[in-house]
């Protein structure tokens, strides 16, 4: 009998392809986009010219910028039957249902939705990564009960996204807090999400199709879904008092403590302290005390009893709650921001593709005879 082949399960620790978009080292604890480490694109770098460096591999000229934030101003406004199928969807939908399904009409109203010329791909790119803020602004509204705002053309990316959720010019600390996060949640090689979108993609589907896998990927709690769980936790928590004692019970059902962990930084998340000082500034600038307290000690807890470290989803709750956002949208964020990786994924698998197909080692029943019906 021949040995049974091993088994990789989840995949974990199996390399399967190349990767130029960015590098994820947790042995230095760091992430490079294109080269470059996030912390310091974060610090200095519109979200705009981080999106044309994960698509293109290097930062825009002034020219190029130009050009591509005439283009994205242009393109923010949703085509009317994207704005009605929103509309048509209960409000009490999933928000990650709601985008995916806005994806996935923007995908059938592109006539040329299935030539996967790289040209053409850059311009669906450009056009999603346009449309997003409108689909999750326009979500959370109308959640709310309020009218939709139209994108300004006289704001640049984040504030027009602020703008258009809360229908007001949000501070300039509020802005940066809001664009750092959007630069650290753009990219990060293999994750589940992306994944998906490259096996999509390498069935030479279209572009749209991938993303839209990806949203259903990213939705689950395990992996995106996990900056809203941070603040259902504090929810739950309530008090700083109240930690320790409910961390000890979640511990004790075996509850997976949301925004702990990460399949591939086992010392932490190299993310985590850039935005951690971003939502530090968010809750003074909101004056929340309380909800630092309850970070922080949910934080020791999980080192002192676990030795497991936060990931990005663990500082970027509270700055999302703090902002405005409701919690059901967080996620949704995570979606407008990750569609640069995403793309940039989808582009790169089709420049060298090979159908990921892997195997399967049967483990049911042995052949046996069917039953005379
Ligand atoms: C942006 C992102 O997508 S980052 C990830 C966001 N997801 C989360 O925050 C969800 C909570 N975290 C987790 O579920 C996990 O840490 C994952 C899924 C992210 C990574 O999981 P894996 O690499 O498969 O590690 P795995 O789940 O096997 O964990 C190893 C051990 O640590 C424990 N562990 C890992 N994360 C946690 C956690 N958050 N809470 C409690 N225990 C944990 C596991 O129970 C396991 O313990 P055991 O060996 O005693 O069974
Ligand atoms: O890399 C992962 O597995 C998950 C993650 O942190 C991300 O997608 O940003």
């Amino acid at each position: 009998m021949s040995e049974a082949p091993e088994i990789y399960k989840g995949l974990a620790g199996v390399p399967v392809d190349y990767t130029a978009i960015s590098r994820v080292n947790p042995d230095t604890n760091t992430l490079l986009y294109r080269g470059y480490p996030v912390q310091d694109l974060a610090a200095q770098r519109s979200f705009e010219e981080v999106a044309w460096l994960l698509w293109y591999g290097e930062l825009p000229t002034p020219e190029q910028l130009d050009a591509f934030v005439e283009t994205e101003r242009s393109e923010r406004a949703l085509a009317a039957n994207v704005r009605r199928s929103i509309d048509d969807l209960p409000v009490t939908s999933h928000p990650m249902d709601v985008v995916r399904t806005a994806v996935s009409v923007i995908g059938a109203n592109d006539p040329d939705a299935e030539d996967n010329d790289p040209e053409q791909n850059l311009r669906k790119s450009k056009l999603l990564f346009a449309q997003l803020p409108a689909i999750v602004a326009y979500d959370q509204r109308r959640r709310q009960g309020l009218p939709l705002i139209e994108p300004r053309d006289d704001l640049d990316y984040s504030r027009n996204f602020l703008w258009m959720t809360f229908g007001e010019e949000a501070p300039e600390d509020v802005v940066t807090a809001f664009r750092v996060s959007m630069v650290l949640y753009a990219e990060h090689s293999f994750n589940a999400s992306t994944f998906t979108a490259r096996v999509v993609a390498s069935t030479l589907s279209d572009l749209y199709s991938s993303v839209v896998a990806a949203i259903g990927a990213l939705k689950g709690p395990l992996h995106g879904g996990a900056n809203e769980a941070v603040m259902r936790t504090f929810g739950e928590i309530g008090t700083p008092d109240n930690v320790d004692a409910w961390l000890e019970d979640a511990l004790a059902r075996k509850a997976k403590i949301m925004g702990f962990g990460h399949r591939v930084y086992k010392n932490g998340d190299s993310r985590v302290p850039t935005m951690r000082a971003s939502m530090v500034k968010m809750l003074e600038h909101y004056d929340r005390p309380d909800l630092l307290e309850m970070y922080e000690k949910l934080e020791a807890g999980m080192g002192e009893k676990k030795n497991i470290k936060p990931n990005l989803d663990y500082p970027a709750g509270p700055t999302y709650h703090v902002m405005g956002f409701e919690t059901e949208t967080f996620t949704p964020l995570f979606v407008a921001s990750r569609i640069t990786g995403w793309t940039a994924h989808v582009m790169e698998q089709l420049a060298a593709n090979a159908l990921i197909r892997p195997l399967a080692v049967y483990n049911g029943v042995d052949q046996r005879e069917l039953p005379e019906a």
